[in-house]
């Protein structure tokens, strides 16, 4: 008699999938960043770390605020207590070799004052500071009083400070509508202390997207093509830790904000056409690797 049932199915038919690469890496440089956690994944912590990881640094966390946020807007903000940030801060730099540092959303007047005490105890080397005061969505991220603080306090300590259009007019009290404002305000925040300014140009008007550099009293401009597109949020976390990233691998500060600029384009170019969510939208961090 023949055997008429079906020949069965082996239990696994999918293709051998191509081996991973398993060789020994050398030990990545250590970043930090302080800032929020954004729960829509564009910006905050989850944008920086995967900015850390593209330039093949080891990124670590202190969370200064946990936000409900989305692409369309942010719907709550619990701030971290200030204790906490303070314990995950040390149990950070207790133990690992962080050779850079970013700050983004600090929230508080507190929270400022945290971070400058530790910068000025010399515990957050290479400080890039991101001072984040309002999401692209119009939600405010930094108490008003705080705004001082941070002029007072942070920014004489850091290495590279980068603020957008709108920050920067709050920090220097100048309005700024085109490029030589844009110098003014930088010039402004070099007297603070700061080592490396960095005014950041995506909210000014035109077909360039143009930031002005102003390090150690010398200018120059980080020039790209402004790319159409809706998605733009977290291009101004991105860029910061990438400039962070940049110096813990050793590029010289000039050539770390000339490397964010590279790769905030390049995320922003392949990121285009994405659809994800009903406002300005997240990059497209993923699978780049920066070259050293
Ligand atoms: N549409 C765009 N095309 C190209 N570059 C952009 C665009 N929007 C922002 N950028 C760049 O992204 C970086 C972050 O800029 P900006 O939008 O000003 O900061 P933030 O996200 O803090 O508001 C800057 O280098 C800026 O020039
Ligand atoms: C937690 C957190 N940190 C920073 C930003 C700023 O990013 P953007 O200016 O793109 O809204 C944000 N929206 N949320």
């Amino acid at each position: 008699m023949t055997d008429s049932s079906p020949t069965p199915t082996p239990l696994d038919a999918s293709p051998t999938p191509t081996p991973l690469d398993a060789s020994p890496t050398p030990t990545p440089p250590v970043t930090l960043s302080i800032a929020g956690s954004d729960s829509g994944g564009g910006a905050g912590l989850q944008a920086d770390l995967r900015a850390f990881a593209a330039f093949g640094c080891f990124g670590t966390t202190v969370v200064t605020a946990v936000t409900a946020q989305n692409t369309c807007g942010v719907s709550d903000v619990h701030v971290i207590p200030t204790a906490s940030v303070e314990r995950q801060l040390a149990a950070v730099l207790d133990d690992l070799p962080v050779v850079a540092v970013k700050t983004g959303m600090l929230a508080t007047t507190e929270l400022v004052g945290l971070v400058a005490d530790a910068a000025a105890d010399g515990r957050l080397p290479q400080l890039v500071v991101d001072p984040v005061l309002v999401s692209a969505t119009g939600h405010r991220l930094l108490e008003p009083a705080a705004v001082a603080a941070y002029v007072e306090r942070l920014l004489p300590l850091a290495s590279v400070v980068t603020p957008n259009v709108p920050e920067a007019e709050v920090l220097t009290g100048r309005r700024i509508t085109g490029l030589d404002d844009a110098r003014a305000a930088a010039r402004d925040l070099a007297g603070t202390g700061t080592r490396v300014v960095v005014v950041k140009g995506g909210h000014l008007d035109g077909p360039r997207a143009v930031d002005v550099v102003l390090a150690d009293g010398e200018e120059h401009l980080l020039d790209a093509a402004r790319i159409d597109t809706p998605n733009v949020h977290g291009t101004g976390c991105t860029f910061a830790a990438a400039t962070a990233a940049g110096l813990a691998r050793g590029d010289a500060p000039a050539d770390a904000v000339a490397a964010a600029k590279d790769y905030v384009t390049t995320c922003l170019q392949r990121a285009a056409g994405w659809r994800l969510g009903g406002g300005p939208g997240p990059l497209d961090h993923l699978g780049i690797t920066v070259a050293g």
